[in-house]
């Protein structure tokens, strides 16, 4: 017992009386020699001092009461302090139980095992903990049990003797039978799980408290089959769950992204217009730099103070007062490699079109990267200066693409402009406002930065310099901003004047520095309040970019397409159509799109003359588009992507082949037995005329290989396809080969066909039958 009293302190003490703590100093200020401050310790002495008090100012008529009536009417006039904290324990069940029992065990400690400490939050745990403590008549597991055995000795010191009635076998059976109560009471008290998209089977179960058979069972009943390591979904979770008795709550996960980035969606009433970002495209030499040069030097004051025009990737200038920001990158791959990242960085499109040029096939190209992304066109007619401007073709061939100028009746605003004379350029730039104006554009610049990155690069001198534009919210100076993989903090921001700024708003480029390496130009970039979360996220996406890296990606093939339309995923499939010719284009393009059902719109976004290029994979790749070539073959820079983004490629030579398969491809019913393998290319270098043998050519094989064994070839001219079929002979020097490898000349002949060029290239590949 004496080891009870030396860390008994006074505020515990009347803790478990229930009782003030004041009330306890007060009983020793008056009664023991020392006043005691509520962290004291008390010695025994003083213990059974307030024991002694508090029986002898609670008394009841005879112990016989309190065995009759339980121990509530000593509790109540003990400590009516503790009254709202009693009630709550007392619906929790646990209490009821003990207080049914009425046993002389609960009779003083039950008011002890209410925590007054929080009256609002009782913690029942701890409840719990101590009436089996009390119950199983514990001394070594707690200081309250021992204390409250202590309380015991002295009630009975305190003159109300009783003989003790209590053996250990019946305080054994009282115990279990405690231990029974409760546990039919948990038993009986629902269990809330948090159950996320996904779970395993098993941990369903041990989040439950079920085990694994019984939750296993209970999905059999409801017809699922599912092991325990198995992972089955939310909704079944749910079902499985509320039937065994569980309350359900859906577990969300915060990812640090979550955490640390905010996106939360603007009211409406926090929004200001902002300037529209304009992007430049067209075909080569049609004037789009000579365009984005004028605006520039002739709208931007080129006297501004310390202002030296910077290149620095966009620029914004003033019209009537109103700006517009313009992406300095002329064409469409820059806009396309961007929007391949997701970044949907640009307003409005200028289509320049020369005008005594007209539509070339990289304008078509530009036109249908502007559709994809869904932006609105203006076309510049350019070079108006020139005596052979034909505006009123262009204005004919734009009609074939969907362009209707507005004199035509369509809604197609068409500025005839020069870029060299500077004429008509004011009225596109007003038509560029009124466009903007139509939009709405709007952004809340009271909040935290959030935008693209434009262009980066390593600077020898002043480090990771990258331009940004700000999208929404305003950037300044010291801001800590997490891009892509890069994290830093704003040190420096300078505009496209050349200006030093300390903060810059929706729609402006600023150039920075202090970044900790050079993000990649489309990377979307946040403002952030916490460093060390953003180094961070910053390491939890270079990982993820890592296992990006090995994992291939899914994209659409004509494979999976069937299951795909099935799963609903597919609503549209993109097609994007190369051909050598423009007449097979139009027919493809057309014979394709009837292929469109009650499921599926077949899409045809983009088609053209000529190879398949690198720019018509990375429009396939953001499109989710499949390509399908007629007699054309895919530069290399364009297989290479095609190979990394996953693109589906399909070749054919004939029209019919290509409309059978994609149909086939649709009702599920694709079922190619073969499978092109390439073997690899040799281009020729020479050509002989040898009679009786036809033309020989000699050929330098610049990958993979060449063999005479079951190899098919076809013949490429300028990326179209001439000629496919077998190869006749293969030869080192004078003697027959087996194969050639990549690096190595040789002489071939191809059967039955001579038209051989210089310059051609020999594209070999055998065909590999599927396995079914
Ligand atoms: N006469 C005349 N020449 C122009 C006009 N606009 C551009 N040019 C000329 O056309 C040529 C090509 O212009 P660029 O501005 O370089 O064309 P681009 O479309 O940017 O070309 P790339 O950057 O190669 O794609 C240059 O020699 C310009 O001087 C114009 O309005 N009138």
């Amino acid at each position: 017992m004496g080891s009870v009293g030396n860390k008994y302190r006074v505020h515990e003490v009347a803790k478990d009386f229930g009782v003030p703590t004041k009330q306890i100093t007060e009983i020793l200020t008056k009664y023991a020699e020392t006043p005691k401050n509520h962290m004291q310790v008390l010695e025994d002495r003083e213990l059974s001092l307030i024991f002694e008090y508090l029986t002898q100012h609670n008394q009841v008529s005879g112990i016989q009461v309190i065995f009759a009536e339980g121990a509530k009417p000593a509790e109540k006039k003990q400590q009516p302090a503790a009254k709202p904290a009693e009630k709550k324990p007392e619906g929790k069940g646990e209490s009821r139980s003990a207080k049914q029992e009425t046993k002389p065990v609960s009779r003083v400690p039950q008011t002890k095992v209410v925590d007054t400490r929080k009256a609002t939050a009782v913690n029942l745990d701890k409840y719990d903990e101590k009436l089996q403590d009390m119950a199983e008549g514990r001394t070594g597991g707690g200081r309250r049990a021992q204390q409250q055995t202590q309380g015991k000795e002295k009630f009975r010191n305190g003159g109300k003797r009783r003989d003790n009635g209590f053996s250990n076998k019946r305080k054994q059976e009282e115990a279990d039978r405690l231990r029974r109560l409760r546990l039919e009471v948990i038993k009986k008290t629902p269990v809330t799980v948090q159950i996320p998209d996904e779970i395993s089977v098993g941990e369903l179960a041990s989040r439950m408290k079920k085990t694994g058979a019984e939750v296993v069972k209970c999905l059999m009943k409801n017809g699922v089959m599912a092991s325990l390591s198995q992972l089955i979904d939310f909704d079944t979770a749910a079902i499985i769950a509320e039937e065994m008795g569980c309350k359900v709550e859906k577990e969300v996960v915060v990812t640090i992204e979550e955490k640390l980035i905010d996106d939360h969606k603007d009211n409406e009433k926090d929004l200001v217009p902002r300037a529209p970002v304009v992007v430049v495209m067209g075909h080569v030499d049609h004037g789009k730099t000579s365009l984005l040069d004028y605006i520039r030097n002739a709208h931007v004051a080129s006297g501004e103070a310390g202002g030296i025009t910077q290149h620095i990737g966009a620029y914004q200038v003033q019209i009537n007062g109103k700006p517009i920001t313009f992406l300095d990158t002329p064409g469409h791959e820059a806009f396309t490699s961007m929007r391949a990242r997701g970044a949907m960085v640009t307003d409005i499109a200028i289509l320049v079109v020369a005008a005594e040029d007209g539509i070339m096939p990289q304008t078509v190209e530009s036109i249908n990267h502007a559709k994809a992304a869904g932006i609105p066109i203006i076309v510049a007619i350019n070079k108006m200066d020139k005596p052979e401007a034909n505006p009123e073709r262009i204005k004919q061939q734009l009609t074939e693409y969907g362009l209707v100028c507005e004199e035509w009746g369509g809604d197609t605003i068409v500025c005839p402009i020069s870029a060299k004379t500077g004429m008509g350029v004011d009225n596109l730039l007003e038509m560029l406002t009124l466009t903007a104006e139509v939009g709405e554009l709007k952004a809340n610049p009271n909040r935290a930065a959030q935008g693209t990155v434009i262009e980066a690069r390593l600077d020898k001198g002043r480090g990771p310099v990258a331009t940004l534009l700000v999208q929404n919210g305003t950037l300044k100076q010291g801001d800590i901003i997490i891009a892509g993989t890069s994290v830093g903090r704003v040190r420096a921001m300078v505009s496209d004047k050349g200006q030093k700024i300390t903060s810059a708003g929706p729609s402006v480029p600023v150039e920075i520095t202090g970044l900790s390496e050079a993000p990649t130009a489309g990377a979307t970039f946040n403002a952030v309040a916490d460093e060390k979360l953003a180094r961070e996220l910053v390491e939890q996406r270079k990982a993820e970019e890592k296992a990006k890296a090995n994992a291939p990606v899914t994209k659409v093939s004509l494979e999976d397409l069937f299951s795909q339309i099935q799963a609903g995923e597919m609503k549209n499939l993109n097609l994007i159509v190369k051909a050598d010719v423009q007449g097979s284009v139009e027919a493809v393009k057309a014979s394709l799109e009837k292929l469109s059902n009650d499921e599926v719109r077949v899409r045809v976004i983009h088609g053209g003359v000529g190879a398949i290029n690198e720019s018509d994979v990375m429009l396939a790749s953001t499109s989710q588009a499949i390509i399908v070539g007629f007699n054309v073959r895919p530069d290399n820079a364009a297989r290479d992507s095609a190979a990394r983004a996953n693109v589906d490629m399909r070749m054919y030579r004939v029209i019919y082949d290509a409309i059978n398969e994609i149909e086939a491809a649709m009702k599920g019913m694709l079922a190619p037995k073969f499978r092109e393998v390439l073997l690899g290319h040799a281009e020729v270098r020479q050509t002989y005329k040898v009679s009786g043998v036809g033309t020989v050519a000699g050929c330098y094989v610049q990958d993979g290989k060449l063999q005479r064994k079951d190899c098919q070839v076809r013949l490429v001219r300028d990326g179209i396809v001439i000629h496919e079929g077998v190869l006749a002979s293969l030869q080192r020097f004078k003697d027959q080969a087996k194969e050639v490898l990549a690096g190595y000349e040789c002489g071939l002949t191809i059967e039955k066909f001579n038209d051989i060029k210089e310059g051609d290239i020999v594209e070999a590949f055998t065909m590999e039958e599927i396995p079914q």
